[in-house]
């Protein structure tokens, strides 16, 4: 049972902000995967896999000489991870329509009720990226779309863009635990028109969708979007997060190449959600 993947780092930052907001920047380019806000600092998980000796040598607000920061870091046992979830995990609300939230919560009086038992996957409306993704799907229209959510982690968005009216649609996640968590909550919400795929973008063979839906990284999308783009229909929409204000030169120009245009950027704590129309 002891089957150690993620390990975690408790940072302790005074003062608190910006430090913390710059701390998970940074963390989140050197391979963080998750991270969770708690009155101290932050607390912030990584793969094993991605994990080395070095991973904090690149972070630069460690050495400022404005703000405290220490650390202490442990492996995280997967048969601790909802244990720890729950000691960490409070509800999200986005702009006061949906609700992110675990089973062991109230029920919130809103719109959308997402209930999400994350165990390992990413995907809790915590982080910035699902928070923009998440507006962006609550303010545009998804009634009878059919729809591809890449990187779907938890199954969140998917479950959202169901929410909606959207349908059918798959959700997609090259990592195990994902596509077993999405499977999960796609049942917990009650979803019948997500279908959960394991594997990454070759599975995208003969598919075609209205919306498709990525937060995953820059250079997954780089390495990626012309696969995207050849199963977006004509008036599609395509949505994409998981990186930073600096990367939208790059990923902007990309999508200019396939014809895209992009309509519209949001921005939250230097991350940033792209909507581009073709
Ligand atoms: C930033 S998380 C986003 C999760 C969720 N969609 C959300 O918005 O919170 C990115 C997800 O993409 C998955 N992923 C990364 N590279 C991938 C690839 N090449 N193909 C499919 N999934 C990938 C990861 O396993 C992870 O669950």
């Amino acid at each position: 049972m002891s089957n150690t993947i993620y390990i975690g780092y408790y940072f302790k930052v005074q003062p608190l902000q910006p430090a913390v907001e710059i701390l998970i920047a940074e963390l989140g380019y050197a391979g963080f995967e998750s991270f969770v806000e708690t009155e101290e600092g932050v607390t912030a998980y990584i793969q094993k896999e991605e994990w080395s000796e070095t991973i904090l040598d690149d972070i630069q607000i460690l050495n400022s000489d404005e703000f405290e920061i220490s650390f202490s870091f442990e492996d995280i046992e997967q048969t601790n991870w909802n244990e720890e979830w729950e000691k960490n995990f409070t509800p999200i609300v986005v702009d006061e329509k949906c609700s992110v939230r675990a089973p062991f919560h109230d029920k919130p009086n809103t719109e959308y009720d997402i209930i999400i038992e994350p165990k390992m996957s990413f995907g809790t409306g915590h982080h910035e990226t699902t928070h923009m993704m998440i507006q962006y799907i609550l303010n545009n229209d998804f009634k009878d779309k059919s729809v591809l959510d890449m990187g779907c982690g938890t199954g969140v968005l998917a479950i959202l863009a169901e929410m909606k009216g959207a349908k059918p649609i798959d959700a997609i996640d090259y990592d195990n635990w994902c596509y077993l968590n999405s499977l999960e909550n796609v049942e917990r919400n009650n979803c019948e028109h997500i279908t959960v795929l394991e594997g990454d973008a070759s599975l995208l063979v003969d598919k075609h969708y209205d919306v498709i839906i990525a937060n995953i990284n820059r250079n997954i999308l780089l390495n990626d979007l012309d696969k995207y783009v050849a199963c977006l229909n004509k008036n599609g929409m395509l949505l994409l997060s998981g990186f930073y204000k600096d990367d939208i030169p790059v990923l902007e120009a990309e999508c200019n190449k396939h014809m895209l245009k992009l309509v519209e950027t949001l921005e939250k704590n230097h991350w940033v959600a792209l909507k581009f129309l073709n």
